[in-house]
């Protein structure tokens, strides 16, 4: 094993460079493969993979500023899998195919930092898709078992701060640390700086928003002081001012190679400015291209247009059918926009006037900087096919670029139409908030002076009404949560605060004769999907059960069903299946619409064993299953690719209406191309004809929390933006919002910059 290590560094320096990371013609396995590896419950994990990473190699009288190969892996499903292999998990076959020179080599000070020999210490991972509140370190996590205890000011012995979390300081009998286990404080003040963590850390971790929290996990893992650092989707859930801020200081981070980064992106991702190298995967765990970006971007607009069909010829049919088996269909949603420190605009690869010669590009990853030819595996790569299959120049589909426009600071209550001009009107309130304030000790959350406009006290007034379209919009940590637990009446503040709930106040008014509203009262009108509930939500269900668990008092309490219920979940089920369900072999929809069993599979399909994003479509179709008053919906779209995400809206918004089943509408066509007719519905629903479920109710109220503007459905014709702590302080900013002139206007391009005065 050594003589090997030895040989790889010695042919590593000969090619001019010393990889930290080193794989060649590689496979890989989550568990040993039977002789001849045709398990389909172990299947290859990809298959003859080659990347290399160089290591940056440290002159000590030179600071290090390294510009280049800072790479992303784009993927719908399987990036956390690919970066877990890059840090030496799964089974390598051959072995020797992965290794790792630079941390053989002598550059290893042994006598400073041992641990980095260990490819798992010198590689840490940091997954954000998980859902808030969860932060690595094991015991450094979350409070209370229970989901209001987060919005308790009390604090328990447990309760460990962000200051005890990054020390690592959270066991409640500490034993004898281990000599190199102490935290050098010179690097922890400069971390806590750089992540703007001063002002936290005395604060209980759980606590934290989800903004705060992503700062505080990435100064922890680069406590542990890293030579790569993987952050897998490190901007979901963040807002546009704190994803504008990140960029910078991660590509700071990446440019000192303190410590070298590599991101997992979502396809809808902007890539940062700083990103020169990606990787995208393919489907059945496969990489479907690699290399210098703008080459990648080329080759996924190609690979797009290959998969609508144009530009390709019939002889091309081929190649075409041969790309789809092989990679899938190119990840939805990928814009090539460019996160950079004034905002986020088109690359210009994505522009339609680019067209360069494909040929004419290096590509480095899959060969050697230095003319090294990697030796060709017998697949044929898409890049080869997409030459084969493609005949013209590829085209991009016009969007407007994304550079910002001119900031706005107005309030916007006064630029906004009167109520008189509204097109739709609302109904009987549901809930009313009236002069909200919520403090913690001196620190107020909610309800900062100046009085909202039209108002003359202090704090916050909203109502929602039968028919409300609302966005509740807010940098990280300006208290969106904290807003929904009161209406949500999680919070236990909603007792005493100026608040009533469907005309009625928590407390009885005992001279009236009225008595008070129990929490089950409220909760049984709303809908409720958020990252609190996902983390809290028990495992063991199955995915029937989940949706049931909509007429439920408890997650797993028992659920009052009824034959209508029943086939209500039925049909959720039916035309839910290409994504709920787990065992289906291809997305042809052959295996889809014969029962439903599959939905109490305890194996398959328990809510612990599915992938992130199918919880999350799955909390969401819970949230508005049962048609309450109030849906509402806290980041719930984020997490789901592209096209489930668009698929989810239209559900939402029209139900059987408007979706084909077993089928997520394409984002070039109108939804109004896809009225369903009865004859479409699957086998399976024919069963449970009585009931149909045609999406949002004019009696229904819908409140939708979300930092990216994409996940913000059509319908909504009001936002509400509450002002960052930060901005409270430097410009007084306040309470902004109100109803628009159009549907979706809040997500426009026009009406997100002005939300963000970018
Ligand atoms: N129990 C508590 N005690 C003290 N401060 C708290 C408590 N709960 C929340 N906070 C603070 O209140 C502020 C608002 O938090 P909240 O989670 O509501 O923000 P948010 O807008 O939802 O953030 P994000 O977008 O990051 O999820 C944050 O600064 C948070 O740290």
């Amino acid at each position: 094993m050594r003589r090997t290590a030895i040989c790889l560094f010695r042919q590593s320096l000969k090619c001019g460079r010393l990889n930290l990371i080193q794989i060649r013609n590689g496979t890989f396995y989550r568990e040993h493969p039977s002789a001849d590896r045709h398990d389909s419950s172990n299947p290859p994990l990809f298959p003859d993979l080659t990347f290399e990473l160089p290591a940056t190699i440290y002159e000590k009288s030179h600071p290090v500023e390294r510009t280049s190969e800072h790479w992303a892996v784009i993927s719908a499903s399987d990036g956390a899998t690919f970066l877990e292999i890059l840090r030496g998990s799964h089974i390598c076959v051959p072995p020797n195919a992965r290794s790792y020179p630079y941390l053989a080599s002598g550059y290893i000070d042994d006598r400073r930092d041992h641990r980095l020999r260990v490819p798992s210490r010198a590689i840490q991972y940091v997954g954000f898709n998980s859902g808030k509140g969860q932060l690595a370190g094991g015991s450094g996590g979350v409070r209370g078992a229970y989901l209001s205890a987060r919005y308790e000011s009390r604090r328990e012995e447990t309760d460990w701060t962000v200051m005890q979390y990054l020390k690592g300081d959270t066991e409640l009998n500490p034993g004898q640390r281990a000599p190199d286990e102490g935290v050098d404080s010179h690097l922890l003040d400069k971390v806590m700086s750089d992540l703007r963590l001063e002002k936290l850390k005395n604060m209980p971790v759980s606590n934290l928003s989800n903004g705060q929290t992503r700062r505080t996990r990435i100064a922890k893992a680069l406590l542990g002081r890293p030579l790569l650092l993987l952050l897998d989707e490190p901007f979901m859930g963040l807002d546009p001012p704190t994803l504008v801020t990140l960029s910078p200081m991660l590509k700071k981070l990446a440019y000192r190679s303190s410590p070298l980064l590599m991101l997992g992106l979502r396809p809808q991702d902007p890539i940062p400015e700083w990103i020169t190298h990606l990787v995208v995967l393919g489907h059945n765990h496969t990489v479907a291209l690699m290399g210098e970006k703008s080459k990648v971007l080329f080759d996924i607009r190609r690979w797009v247009n290959v998969a609508s069909g144009s530009q390709t010829s019939t002889a091309s049919q081929i190649f075409v059918d041969q790309i789809t088996r092989e990679y899938g269909l190119p990840p939805a949603g990928v814009t090539g926009d460019v996160l950079s420190e004034t905002g986020i605009s088109r690359h210009p690869e994505m522009l339609e006037e680019s067209s360069p010669a494909p040929k004419d590009r290096g590509e480095i990853g899959r060969s050697l900087e230095n003319g090294t030819e990697i030796k060709k595996c017998d697949r044929q790569t898409l890049d080869d096919l997409l030459n084969l299959a493609v005949t013209a120049t590829p085209t991009t589909p016009s969007r407007s670029a994304l550079e910002p426009t001119a900031s706005c600071q107005q309030q916007e209550w006064s630029v906004l139409p009167s109520p008189g001009e509204r097109d739709r009107q609302l109904s009987d309130p549901l809930i009313e908030l009236s002069s909200i304030i919520v403090q913690y000790g001196s620190k107020t959350v909610l309800g900062h002076p100046p009085p909202q406009p039209g108002h003359t006290t202090p704090g916050l007034n909203l109502t929602i009404s039968q028919g409300t379209r609302l966005a509740l919009l807010g940098p990280n940590g300006s208290g969106k949560t904290t807003l929904l637990s009161l209406l949500t009446s999680d919070h236990p503040q909603s007792y005493s605060l100026p608040i009533k709930f469907f005309g009625r106040t928590r407390l009885p008014d005992p001279e009236r004769g009225i008595p008070g509203l129990s929490l089950w009262e409220i909760q049984s009108r709303i809908g409720h999907s958020s990252p609190e509930i996902h983390q809290f939500f028990p495992k063991h269900l199955v995915v029937r059960r989940v949706l049931e668990s909509a007429w439920a008092e408890t997650y797993a309490g028992k659920p009052n069903l009824s034959p209508e219920r029943s086939d209500m979940v039925n049909r959720f089920l039916s035309w839910w299946e290409p994504e709920l369900r787990q065992d289906a072999i291809d997305a042809s929809g052959a295996h889809f619409g014969s029962d439903l069993s599959w939905a109490t599979d305890k194996q398959n399909h328990a809510f612990g064993t599915l992938p992130f994003s199918v919880q999350r479509l799955l909390l969401l179709l819970r949230a508005i299953i049962k048609q309450p008053d109030i849906i509402i919906l806290d980041e719930s779209f984020s997490g789901l690719s592209a096209d489930t995400r668009d698929k989810a809206m239209l559900w939402l918004e029209f139900g059987e209406n408007k979706i084909r089943p077993h089928g997520a509408p394409t984002t070039q066509e109108a939804p109004s191309l896809h009225v369903s007719t009865a004859t479409e519905a699957p086998v399976s629903v024919a069963q449970g004809h009585s009931v149909r479920f045609t999406g949002l109710m004019p009696s229904q109220a819908l409140v939708v929390v979300s930092h990216v503007k994409e996940e913000i459905p059509d319908c909504v014709d009001e936002w509400l933006r509450l002002p960052g702590e930060e901005e409270v302080l430097e410009s007084s900013r306040g309470v902004e919002g109100g109803r628009t002139h159009e549907r979706g206007w809040v997500k426009s391009q026009e009406g997100w910059m002005r939300v963000w005065g970018l």
